[in-house]
């Protein structure tokens, strides 16, 4: 029986909490409950806004609060007005309107089914700051009724009488800092810490690192701390062990690491986001500070003040074409009756007059061949009886037949008007040049930088040296000293003195050499090299600096990226000017061509152009590989339809008329051109205008060169020597000759390692240089001195 009552006594009670228990804990209930209660906050929070405005009215009136005649101006009526008075006259000031708001966040967090624990603690929380607040606000006014309320007037001076008015304002200023240590866990480390906002990287990848390091702690420190208590631990002293898939290097380990053990209620875990402060990044590099600074670097500062020659240094020509309607008629008729008389007959016939030639461009009838009349142009000119006549079959570009006639009166194209011309003035090219006048009279400017370098040919007497004239007249009425430099090479010695007035202006020289231009052939050849030394330098500095060319560098150099201490440098173009090649071939040969060749076939990148003029454009002059690597090309008047091949690849040259009459190639189109006059006294003027302003202390100088490297440039170690060099030495000694293909044939050797044994053989001084398809020189008579040579080595070796 006892069994049965106990059983008995105890069931009522439980399935009844447990109902209670279930009916809270249904999501309709709850629900419903968190609108009940969120919309009852709003119902507090109206009243005690309404009861700040009315207090003052409501309050006699709630004497009579049952008296139905008795109203009061509360928004929420008598109850709004009695709990607001309640609340906030009676209790705790005007910092009630925060209960309103903790109402309705339990009621959302009932609502939403959030967590318990979150609404206990906001309550906490939540009354203790009212209560803060309330005595505060009686400290500070407690006059003032509504702001602290009875209960915080009342413990104001109750705490007073205590603690003191100093007293009471320390503890509340305790209580305030207590709170947020507390609520935001700082400590005066955590305040160092986040304080000095400097260069902290913070890894970016902490989650990696933290389970790496975690994995690491020492597992006593975690075991020994009391339970349930959060651990942190400093990282600084625990070595990090960095896999090597981690991009680690940069760390500042800054986290920490929280271990929380024998968590009871899930619901009380509460997760805390660290937050990973954003690493910094550096918006402005160093480069960008010291141009916003110094502004970009300006290569033409160190003569600021430099003024480029004016345009009335050049003199004025009557340049005005004149159109002889006469002189126009009279050769359209004979034109067509010329080519009537070959039997082609015209549709259509128009003239354009240019400086020098006018251009009668025709359609002939459908059915005629071109070739027909290319290959009629000896009669046709003979029948105009005029010296000149070029015939262009067909017109590139259009479907026309081009026939040049000379003028009676030429006109003069002066350097004033192409250099004046808008075309060239507001040219952006890099080395702008203006030649001359096309026959439409167009300025033609065409970019030095772009050809990239230029072969002149023209029998004497014929332009070439104006024609000079005229380049470098339109790089000095265009570039500043410090962009551009010149080397010139005058075997003829009197064409360009002139420019030695300028020399510490654009010149350039070999260091140790008196005079900037170069008329002695052993000095072109070390200024040659010296070039190439220059190109291997500026390839050197290209390369580190990571650029393609010049400009690029240039560029980069300005905008302050590269630092001169790393041996950048703003690298000026450098435009080497040779007046009489065919002089210098002649004269040394190989050893200019070599490094002529090299200099055209690599320098375009580096800023290293070259303007070679030759009066004899022959094959032993322009050869082959001089030809290949100057695609553009200026042909003034020359003697046979032979040198015009040679220069242009087609006739054409010999047809001109001379005095600047010329044809310009780029490749690909022939255009005729007059060039540009510019004279003795206008270039005098104008060096003497440049070389009358301040300078530089001297010309600039090209790297040092020394000529005993001349022809030995290969320095081939003797321990690295073919086995068979001893026994090629002696055939070449008893041949007399320095020949790869007899080293083929009576050692049986492949092409390769007989040219190399010939280089060895060049490197020991057995042979002479390469001199083409001539065998080379040997340099040793017999096989008594060859062997005298080859010990007298390997005496000095050991
Ligand atoms: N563009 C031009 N317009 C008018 N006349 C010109 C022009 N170019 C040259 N001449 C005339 O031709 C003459 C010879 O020119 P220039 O001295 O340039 O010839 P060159 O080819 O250099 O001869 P050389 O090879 O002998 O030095 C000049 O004095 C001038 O009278």
């Amino acid at each position: 029986m006892a069994k049965k009552k106990k059983t008995t006594t105890k069931t009522p009670k439980a399935p009844r909490f447990q109902k209670i228990k279930a009916f809270f804990g249904n999501r309709q209930t709850q629900t419903i409950l968190g609108l009940f209660i969120m919309l009852f906050a709003i119902f507090l929070l109206v009243s005690f806004i309404s009861y700040l405005f009315n207090w003052q009215d409501d309050q006699s009136q709630l004497e009579d609060f049952s008296n139905k005649k008795v109203g009061v101006k509360n928004l929420l009526g008598k109850i709004g007005a009695s709990i607001s008075h309640f609340f906030i006259y009676d209790g705790f000031g005007f910092i009630s309107l925060y209960i309103p708001v903790l109402v309705f966040f339990s009621g959302l967090l009932i609502f939403m089914k959030g967590s318990l624990t979150k609404i206990r603690n906001s309550w906490g929380w939540g009354i203790l700051g009212v209560l803060w607040f309330s005595i505060a606000f009686g400290f500070l006014a407690h006059k003032n009724a509504l702001l602290a309320g009875v209960v915080g007037f009342e413990l104001n001076s109750y705490l007073q009488q205590f603690l003191g008015k100093t007293g009471l304002f320390l503890a509340l200023l305790f209580l305030f800092i207590s709170y947020f240590i507390i609520r935001f866990k700082l400590t005066p480390e955590k305040i160092k810490e986040n304080l000095p906002k400097k260069e902290k990287l913070v890894a970016t990848e902490s989650s990696d690192i933290t389970a790496n390091l975690t994995s690491e702690i020492n597992e006593k420190q975690v075991l020994d701390t009391e339970e349930n208590s959060i651990v942190e631990l400093s990282l600084d002293k625990v070595e990090p062990i960095i896999e090597e898939n981690t991009i680690t290097e940069t760390l500042v380990v800054e986290n920490t690491v929280k271990t929380t053990q024998n968590e009871k209620d899930n619901e009380d875990v509460s997760i805390e986001v660290e937050q990973s402060v954003e690493e910094k990044h550096v918006v402005e590099n160093l480069s960008d500070k010291l141009v916003k600074d110094f502004g970009e670097f300006d290569p033409t500062l160190e003569l600021g003040n430099y003024k480029f020659p004016t345009l009335n240094l050049l003199k004025d020509y009557n340049e005005t074409i004149s159109v002889d309607q006469e002189e126009l008629e009279a050769n359209k008729n004979r034109i067509v009756e010329t080519l009537n008389n070959y039997k082609i007959g015209i549709a259509k016939i128009k003239a354009t007059v240019g400086p020098t030639v006018t251009l009668y461009e025709i359609v002939p009838d459908a059915g005629i061949r071109i070739s027909k009349i290319k290959n009629l142009e000896d009669d046709i000119a003979l029948s105009l009886s005029a010296l000149g006549i070029r015939i262009i079959a067909p017109i590139p570009g259009k479907g026309t037949i081009g026939i040049e006639v000379p003028n009676k009166k030429p006109t003069m194209v002066s350097m004033k008007s192409v250099i004046s011309s808008t075309k060239f003035q507001n040219s952006e090219m890099e080395l702008p040049i203006a030649l001359g006048k096309t026959i439409s009279n167009e300025t033609f400017v065409v970019d030095l930088a772009k050809m990239p370098h230029l072969l002149m040919a023209g029998a004497t007497g014929q332009g070439k040296s104006v024609g000079l004239n005229a380049v470098l007249t339109s790089l000095l009425y265009k570039k500043h000293p410090a962009e551009v430099k010149f080397v010139l090479v005058d075997p003829k010695k009197v064409e360009l003195t002139l420019f030695n007035h300028i020399e510490r202006h654009y010149l350039a020289k070999l260091p140790d050499t008196e005079d900037a231009i170069i008329t002695d052939t052993t000095k072109v050849i070390n200024t040659l090299n010296s070039m190439c030394i220059e190109m291997d330098a500026r390839y050197d500095l290209l390369k580190i600096a990571m650029v393609r060319n010049i400009k690029e560098y240039n560029a980069k150099f300005k905008a302050r990226k590269l630092n001169p201490n790393d041996g950048h440098k703003f690298l000026p173009y450098i435009v080497l000017v040779i007046d009489e090649f065919a002089d210098l071939i002649m004269t040394a040969g190989k050893e200019v061509e070599t490094p002529i060749a090299r200099l055209a076939q690599l320098a375009r990148a580096i800023g290293i152009h070259l303007i070679v003029a030759t009066q004899r454009p022959s094959v032993n002059v322009i050869t082959g590989i001089i030809k290949a690597n100057f695609p553009a090309r200026a042909a003034f008047r020359v003697t046979s339809k032979i040198d015009s091949r040679t220069i242009l690849d087609s006739s054409g040259a010999d047809q001109l008329i001379g005095k600047g009459d010329m044809l310009f190639t780029n490749g690909n189109d022939v255009v005729r051109l007059q060039c540009a006059f510019v004279d003795t006294p206008e270039v005098e003027k104008i060096t003497d205008f440049i070389g009358s302003q301040r300078a530089y202390p001297e010309a600039h100088l090209l790297p040092e060169y020394s000529g005993e490297e001349v022809g030995t440039s290969l320095d081939i170690d003797i321990s690295e020597r073919d086995a068979l060099f001893r026994d090629a030495a002696l055939l070449i000694v008893h041949a007399q000759q320095g020949s790869a293909s007899l080293l083929q044939r009576k050692l049986k050797l492949g092409y390769n390692r007989a040219g190399r044994l010939i280089d060895q053989l060049e490197a020991a001084g057995i042979v002479g240089p390469f001199e083409g398809s001539k065998a080379r020189q040997v340099l040793v008579p017999d096989e008594l001195s060859l062997n005298l040579l080859l010990d007298g080595e390997k005496n000095t070796d050991s």
